[in-house]
């Protein structure tokens, strides 16, 4: 059996057009959500990502405040930004690229974004609130991943979930919001990361796996339990001098071989990566209409 394949280019190209009717909405009582963009330094996937999300808010109507910065840029100069960020009542989100360079404390920097601002889920407050289960701004790529179950018809609750890394940024939130007691959720979730030992006897358990190793080929078809479903996380560059850019993208999954065995799976690219930079446009969408006490 080959497995459907989930698109995540679609499912993102309908949340887009869902977005863009509610900015409308919001442009005739006068309000146009802000995104705040820093990113520090000239790392060309963090480039290429940026001008993606910058694309993207233009596309349904979000603006976007562009701050690219010297990867000399110090620390004190990074906090200021986000302060003028904070308390510019144009900005709705504050979207900090990671990674930063290394003389800048990333944890400072994070804990510096005003809460009500963060539209990138990292601020230990949201986490916090995740955690608990309150209302709080999701991870975008976390919160993607759910957005692609949810839409895909998968059932979550009672189901159990295996996710292969433990980043911050995908793995911890990812399982944490998939525990939660609530729609989309519900789910017995083993989280596994480097040091787990057999690590296909965990995925081979699994009714959805999340791979976010970064590493292609942490899944491979010995791996994965006939029907399961397979979300692969996973944006690698490997080297490609047939492709014009010369590196093609691919996931921490093989997918060739997986998709001969699972019932579903995300492609990479046009997976999961477009899911996570609309949940950045859901997010700030959201925070535009808290600002304004709408909801
Ligand atoms: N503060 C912060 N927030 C982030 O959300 C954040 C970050 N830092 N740092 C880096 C990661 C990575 N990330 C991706 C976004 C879009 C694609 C994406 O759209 N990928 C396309 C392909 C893009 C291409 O072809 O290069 C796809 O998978 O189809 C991938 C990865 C956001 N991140």
């Amino acid at each position: 059996m080959s497995a459907k394949i989930i698109d995540g280019k679609q499912i993102a190209a309908d949340i887009r057009e869902e977005l863009k009717a509610e900015v409308a909405g919001l442009k005739e009582k006068g309000i146009v959500p802000g995104l705040g963009v820093i990113l520090v330094g000239a790392d060309p996937a963090s480039q290429s990502y940026v001008s993606a999300k910058e694309k993207a808010c233009e596309n349904i109507g979000i603006f976007s405040d562009d701050n690219r910065l010297p990867a000399e840029t110090s620390q004190e100069e990074l906090l200021a930004l986000v302060e003028r960020m904070n308390n510019d009542p144009k900005i709705n989100g504050i979207l900090v690229q990671l990674p930063l360079p290394k003389h800048i404390d990333e944890a400072a920097v994070l804990l510096a974004i005003d809460p009500d601002k963060d539209v990138d889920g990292f601020h230990p407050m949201s986490v916090g609130k995740m955690m608990v289960g309150e209302e709080a701004f999701l991870p975008c790529t976390p919160h993607g991943v759910v957005q692609m179950l949810m839409r895909s018809g998968v059932e979550t609750s009672g189901a159990h979930v295996v996710v292969v890394g433990r980043s911050n940024i995908v793995g911890k939130p990812v399982a944490n919001m998939l525990l939660q007691k609530k729609e989309g959720a519900n789910a017995t979730v083993t989280l596994c990361h480097t040091r787990t030992k057999d690590l296909g006897h965990h995925t081979r358990q699994a009714d959805i796996i999340i791979a976010a190793s970064g590493w292609p080929n942490t899944i491979t078809a010995d791996m994965v339990k006939e029907g399961a479903v397979v979300i692969d996380v996973g944006v690698n560059r490997v080297e490609d001098a047939s492709r014009e850019r010369g590196y093609r993208l691919v996931g921490d999954v093989d997918f060739e071989a997986v998709k001969e065995k699972a019932s579903m799976i995300t492609p990479v690219p046009g997976g999961v990566g477009p899911m996570t930079i609309t949940m950045l446009l859901f997010n700030t969408v959201e925070s535009a209409k808290r600002a304004n006490g709408i909801d």
